[in-house]
């Protein structure tokens, strides 16, 4: 069953798509028309205008960031060497009464702390207007990055976020039609964003387009709900539980093991190779669902096996997710639109098929309540209780929310964030693994020596270091999502860390980059490479001295996975701060369990036959030599075609 690529992405991709061609320089151009009447060599003109004016400021801090926008924006010095005079008050390219238009919706009032208003955006639209077409300094202090759209709407667009990355730095301004995006690659703006100054941003956008499908769930939450269900749910996640997950992640994973046996008996392997033929990213996509159903709802979906309506419906919500947000215009709030948009009355039903099923399933937890406080509830024995699951533990605690609506926006938040993102993670480890012999040959000894045939224990875990920092460098090459997303509510300081300070305006939207994060040589040497070992070696970077480095001793003696308190925030594959995920160990566990028991029986090697069919123009994403299959975004990182492989059973 294949997944659907997600929100976020797809939103640049539409809007980047309705910004012409190039982005930023036409920031505000919808069409070959110019602003006005401005040709587009005045157009030009006025963006070059800009650069200088943020070289002006950024000569300030020393840095050295604006020639490459200019050069990269004209093609041509000609407008540098005349703007870099200019200040605030040369605004040429803006009438008089633009100052007063814009005073209007400023003198609505915005509350710190609430969530942003029209007034908001509307300022950081008139901002980005200023910086591009009226010749005033960039208000916030960050450059434009300025490209081709093929660069980011191609579907790997952290790609084209990263070549922008390193040549502006961290951050930088990216600007779509109307909306505009603050770009952030650098650790300790990370740590001020997701931690210091947590309470100044929000999800933004993400919460906008996930509301309907996920209402008050943790990701879309209102900061009041948020705290609230927060601090109802990570008790949920306490350690017998986890403990007792290991066992249910082996039980899950059983129905995989079947179905591989099955292909690596058919012997349909493409000419030259011999085994079966397989397409695993289907396979582990599935084994999550399974997990995330039993664990979270005690729902058996049986996806390993066979298709329902249910999972269908799963599958649905997301495609819906990414079409909404590809969608210019909110239809779906039209009056009827509901009832007359065939895809609309699909997605409606299968959302109510889905509600039913968890409805079903709160009802039934909600009639056998015990109620116990948390201190009890964590101290179950969890080999004799039937029903082991999260929805459990939240209807049974005493004081309780059981809303029927709250608890269905947890499930629904749950099944989505759960899933598809530990099925990327088992996806991208099978193939660097199968890239590195070299690295499969210590994971499969390692698997060998501790469990051999055994399903997997929590202490079996903890003896497998090898298998687990496969798991923790797998997610640093592929953080899923590989950005995220937030929206500023309260106007502040970005630190300089190793980029540039820079202000972040009230109703400005905020891509924090993973993917820059993890792969940015100043704080992981040879950083597109698969090293696992690089996880148990100290590194510290003087030339970025406001980094702390990263340290192993900070997470080997208290936990089993590499963390961002390790790496002082350059690897964040789970976020950090009070929105860090409330699922990381137990994804981690999973992925753990998932790939012993998977490499200790099989032998797999890419199916040559479709690895052709999986690359795309290698000119333009020259990448793809170094992934054969592909990289395509989602709300996590896809193979272009699947991960289609030849399976064999391991002699042992
Ligand atoms: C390898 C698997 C996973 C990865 C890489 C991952 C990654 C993330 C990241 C990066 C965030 C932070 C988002 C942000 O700050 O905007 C997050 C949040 C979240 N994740 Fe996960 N996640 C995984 C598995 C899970 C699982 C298994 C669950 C639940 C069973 C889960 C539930 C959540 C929830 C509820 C949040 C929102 C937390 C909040 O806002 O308080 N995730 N996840």
């Amino acid at each position: 069953m294949k997944v659907a690529p997600s929100a976020f992405t797809a939103i640049l991709c539409y809007a980047a798509a309705s910004s012409n061609g190039v982005w930023s320089s036409t920031a505000f151009t919808p069409s070959s028309s110019s602003v006005g009447s401005a040709s587009a060599a005045s157009r030009r003109r006025h963006v070059g205008r800009v650069s200088s004016n943020l070289h002006a400021v950024d000569m300030k801090e020393k840095e050295d960031i604006a020639p490459s926008t200019t050069s990269s924006v004209n093609g041509s010095d000609e407008t540098a060497a005349t703007d870099t005079s200019t200040t605030a008050t040369d605004a040429e390219g803006l009438p008089w009464w633009w100052e007063y238009i814009w005073k209007l919706p400023m003198m609505q009032p915005g509350t710190p702390g609430t969530d942003c208003t029209f007034a908001d955006g509307a300022n950081v639209l008139r901002t980005n207007i200023e910086q591009i077409y009226g010749g005033y300094p960039s208000r916030d202090g960050c450059p434009l990055a300025t490209g081709e759209i093929t660069d980011i709407a191609d579907g790997t667009m952290f790609i084209g976020l990263q070549r922008y990355a390193n040549e502006y730095g961290s951050p930088y301004k990216l600007c779509f039609g109307p909306k505009s995006f603050l770009v952030i690659s650098d650790p300790i703006q990370a740590k001020h964003i997701l931690r210091d100054a947590n309470s100044m941003y929000d999800k933004g956008i993400l919460a906008e387009i996930l509301k309907p499908i996920m209402g008050k769930g943790l990701i879309p939450a209102d900061p009041v709900t948020w705290s609230v269900r927060r601090r109802a749910i990570v008790p949920a996640f306490h350690k017998a539980w986890l403990n007792h997950m290991v066992g249910l992640f082996g039980y899950c994973n059983q129905g995989l093991i079947d179905s591989l046996y099955e292909a690596s008996a058919k012997n349909d392997a493409p000419a030259g190779q011999s085994g079966g033929k397989i397409e695993m990213e289907e396979k582990f996509c599935s084994v999550a669902l399974d997990i995330i159903g039993l664990s979270v709802f005690n729902y058996e979906f049986g996806s390993v096996t066979k298709e329902s309506p249910v999972i269908k419906a799963v599958y649905s919500a997301l495609v819906e997710a990414e079409h909404r947000s590809m969608t210019p215009a909110p239809y779906w709030d039209l009056p009827l639109a509901n009832e007359l948009v065939p895809r609309l009355r699909k997605f409606n039903s299968d959302l109510q098929l889905l509600d039913g099923v968890l409805t079903d399933l709160i009802n039934r937890a909600k009639s056998s309540r015990q109620v116990d406080d948390i201190e009890e509830l964590e101290k179950r024995d969890y080999a004799n209780v039937k029903d082991p699951s999260l929805l459990r533990f939240l209807v049974d605690m005493r004081g309780a929310d059981i809303d029927n609506k709250q608890l269905r926006d947890d499930l629904m938040t749950m099944l989505i964030a759960g899933h598809e993102t530990t099925a990327a993670v088992l996806t991208w480890a099978l193939f660097e693994l199968t890239k590195h012999p070299d690295k499969l040959a210590k994971v499969q000894n390692e698997i060998d020596t501790v469990i051999g045939d055994r399903t997997p224990t929590y202490d079996d875990i903890k003896s497998m270091q090898y298998l687990r920092l496969v798991v923790a460098e797998t997610l640093r090459l592929y953080p899923e999502p590989p950005l995220l997303i937030r929206r500023c509510r309260t106007e502040n300081v970005l630190p300089k860390g190793g980029g540039r300070e820079a202000t972040v305006i009230r109703g400005m939207d905020i891509f924090l980059s993973l993917y820059n994060l993890h792969h940015d040589e100043r704080f992981w040497p040879e950083p597109n490479e698969f090293i696992p070992e690089r996880w148990e070696t100290k590194y510290v970077n003087p030339d970025v001295p406001e980094w702390a480095g990263y340290d192993p001793e900070k997470w080997m003696n208290t936990n089993l996975y590499p963390n961002e308190v390790a790496s002082d925030f350059a690897y964040l594959p789970f976020g950090g701060g009070p929105r860090k995920c409330v699922g990381d160990e137990f994804a981690t566990l999973e992925a753990t369990v998932t790939l012993a028991m998977v490499l200790r029986r099989f032998k797999f090697e890419f199916d040559s036959s479709k690895l052709a069919e999986s690359k795309v123009d290698i000119m333009k994403h020259p990448e793809d030599l170094e992934h054969p299959v592909g990289m395509r975004t989602g709300a996590t990182i896809h193979t272009r075609k699947g991960l289609h492989m030849v399976i064999k059973k391991r002699e042992m």
